[in-house]
């Protein structure tokens, strides 16, 4: 396969087992992030993409070639790590031909290429200036195209953005993507930004202890999460526990509820409900019944918080779209069973 390959990687530190068996592979071209909470194994697995760790077992290749034991400069590898800061005593221009400087690249073809790369970065005329010169947003800009420079063949970025402020780094989540897609280069970023990755990301992969939990599409892992931690770490969710009933039907909140696609055999589980397909009506006609303990009001959207069957339940709708409810008052709850994803507990 043309991109990046992993088998059956394993890190160990002494007894503790930081990455578990990952098998992934990254197709030629794509943007992947590795995504997880803190601890989860996320820069070790980095680590070892970008030959800085030795796995402990497993196999990493590289459009077929076997680079396990490959040393980082051999790789064919762009980076931006958090360890790996420009050069303050270089100017921009400088610190984005280090790599070809040192390569020996011809001195025509660096100027060439740095003001190629600045004008990709939107930086164009920067060349002279002190790094300490710049913004934030302005190094991490020229971080990207420093890893850039030699065109590698996979390009690696560690919480990328972590250092800029909200907007800011929306703001590169999107220039960040549109510069990978223009030059279709395989990228893989870490992140603990659930939002990040999902903007960026043609697969995110969700990984906690050590082990990857589903790999998939944004939408999908949104949609359609294989367990409750993935529903639960990607998002806002619903978490509510049913026993089946059988033919669909399961025990809600203390309502028989129809149409669900529960497994044969499953029965008890969790049932993942986004907070968007909850709806909230008038109390009766069939509905889970229960009260509204807290209301959000964010402007664009209501967030409804409602205990049910002595469990909270958050609804969140459009302003025009919502019973008119305030705290203490009893709702109605409806849950779509399209909407509703069925997981083993
Ligand atoms: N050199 C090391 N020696 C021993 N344990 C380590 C070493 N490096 C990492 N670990 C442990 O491995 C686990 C995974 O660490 P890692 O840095 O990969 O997590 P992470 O998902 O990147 O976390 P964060 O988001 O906080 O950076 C942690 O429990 C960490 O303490």
């Amino acid at each position: 396969m043309s991109g990046l390959a992993l088998q059956n990687v394993t890190k160990e530190f002494g007894n503790f087992t930081a990455v578990k068996s990952v098998d992934l592979a990254v197709p030629h071209g794509t943007f992947v992030c590795l995504l997880g909470p803190s601890g989860c194994g996320k820069t070790t697995l980095m680590r070892m993409i970008a030959g800085l760790d030795l796995p402990t077992r497993g196999v990493i290749s590289l459009d077929g070639a076997d680079i396990t034991r490959v040393p980082t400069h051999k790789r064919d590898l762009g980076m931006v790590f958090q360890s790996l800061a420009l050069f303050p005593h270089l100017t921009v221009g400088e610190n984005i031909a280090y790599s070809l400087r040192i390569r020996g690249v011809a001195k025509e073809y660096q100027v060439k290429r740095v003001n190629e790369l600045l004008a990709m970065i939107h930086l164009s005329g920067y060349a002279d200036r002190p790094v300490s010169k710049l913004s934030g947003g302005q190094r991490q800009r020229v971080a990207i195209a420093r890893a850039l420079a030699i065109s590698p063949k996979l390009f690696l970025l560690d919480e990328p953005l972590s250092a800029l402020d909200a907007k800011l780094r929306e703001a590169m989540q999107v220039e960040l993507r549109q510069l990978q897609q223009r030059l279709g280069i395989t990228t893989i970023v870490v992140t603990h930004d659930q939002r990040e990755a999902m903007t960026m990301a043609d697969t995110v992969v969700v990984m906690n202890s050590g082990e990857i939990r589903q790999a998939a599409p944004p939408v999908e892992i949104y949609r359609r999460p294989a367990d409750a931690f993935v529903a639960d770490f990607i998002g806002m969710t619903n978490l509510i526990d049913f026993s089946a009933e059988g033919a669909g039907r399961a025990s809600v909140l203390g309502t028989s509820v129809e149409g669900l696609a529960i497994p044969e055999g499953l029965g008890k589980g969790v049932l993942s409900v986004r907070p968007e397909d909850v709806q909230l009506t008038a109390p009766g006609h069939g509905a889970i019944t229960g009260k509204v303990t807290f209301v959000r009001d964010l402007g664009g959207t209501i967030e409804t918080f409602v205990e049910a069957g002595g469990k909270q339940v958050v609804a969140v709708s459009m302003p025009n779209a919502r019973p008119d409810v305030s705290v203490g008052q009893e709702v109605g709850i409806r849950l779509s069973p399209d909407a509703c994803v069925v997981l083993k507990s």
